[in-house]
């Protein structure tokens, strides 16, 4: 397992991460969501040792993470570290050597990748020739070509098209599937919410909530109710006692009970003022889960 404990990191006078802890198993794909400014790229440096943390340890398997470990990290930075001048299957070759293919096995994982991530371009297209998402699949693929025990990635769905997204989820997944626990950082909760086992949502600098999607949706249900209430002419939301918010649209409305247990009043009220087509708690979707989390 894969081990962030306690970490601690300051620049300058700024406390950028608090106490900050979370685990990832093999085989789990782990979500790492916050704002712009939250604290994940500052983590991700810590694991890679691209950064010291100034209290805190990370381990692998109950181990300090040692250059040799970290050797065998996929690491997909946020800044883009490629060489313009070179060809991509030989720029991911060279890396493949670095992380210790043999020459002939480095060439042909860094063509599969290339082909698997859907990369266009032309048989002598050195990469500053490639538009920005073909370079962006071409860093993936550096990530990807030596066959890393770990995944760290920096928001590695960012400007991909449709298609790309669907090739970069399919070749984590197979990952994760063969044992390797994989991170990464993403804005596209959506594609959070599909892929992950698990997510960690950082604010501040603090871990504010982690679990599973389905262990964060029920902690945040049971905070809204959806309602569809036909014949109760405009503004009814606003008539139903106990909410402390109520969105209406048309039939429809959202509405936030001053607490759980006053769901029963609030359907009540509603049976008088119309038709009641549906009443229920909502199910969050991540991105409320996020809002909610980090407002809190
Ligand atoms: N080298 C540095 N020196 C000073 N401050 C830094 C440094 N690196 C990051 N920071 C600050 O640390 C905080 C966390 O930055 P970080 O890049 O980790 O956030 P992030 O969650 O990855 O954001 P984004 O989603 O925008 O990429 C920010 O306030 C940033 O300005």
């Amino acid at each position: 397992m894969l081990t962030i404990d306690t970490i601690n990191k300051q620049f300058g006078q700024k406390q950028v991460l608090r106490d900050l802890s979370f685990n990832v198993r093999p085989g789990e794909m782990f979500g790492f969501c916050g704002a712009n400014g939250a604290g994940k790229t500052t983590t991700m440096r810590i694991i890679l040792g691209l950064l010291t943390a100034d209290s805190g340890t990370v381990t692998w398997q109950d181990t300090p993470l040692t250059r040799a470990v970290r050797r065998t990290i996929g690491y997909m930075p946020e800044e883009r570290g490629l060489y313009p001048k070179m060809r991509p299957v030989e720029q991911l070759a060279y890396f493949g050597q670095l992380h210790g293919l043999g020459s002939a096995q480095a060439t042909r994982a860094a063509e599969q990748w290339l082909e698997r991530l859907g990369v266009v371009m032309g048989p002598k297209d050195t990469i500053d020739k490639l538009s920005l998402g073909n370079q962006q699949k071409v860093q993936l693929a550096a990530a990807l070509v030596h066959d890393p025990s770990i995944l760290v990635l920096d928001e590695p769905f960012s400007g991909l098209d449709p298609v790309a997204v669907d090739a970069l989820a399919d070749g984590l997944l197979e990952k994760a599937k063969a044992g390797v626990p994989v991170i990464f950082s993403s804005h596209q909760l959506d594609l959070v919410e599909r892929l992950c086992d698990s997510v960690g949502i950082i604010n501040g600098g603090e871990m504010v909530a982690t679990g599973t999607v389905e262990e964060l949706r029920a902690r945040e249900s049971r905070k809204q109710l959806e309602l569809t209430v036909t014949g109760a002419g405009a503004g009814w939301a606003a008539k139903l006692p106990h909410a402390i918010g109520a969105q209406e649209n048309g039939n429809r409305a959202l509405v936030t009970p001053d607490s759980p247990e006053s769901a029963p009043a609030i359907l009540t009220a509603a049976m008088q003022l119309g038709t009641v087509e549906q009443f229920g708690w909502k199910t969050p979707n991540l991105a409320e889960i996020f809002r909610g989390a980090v407002a809190a």
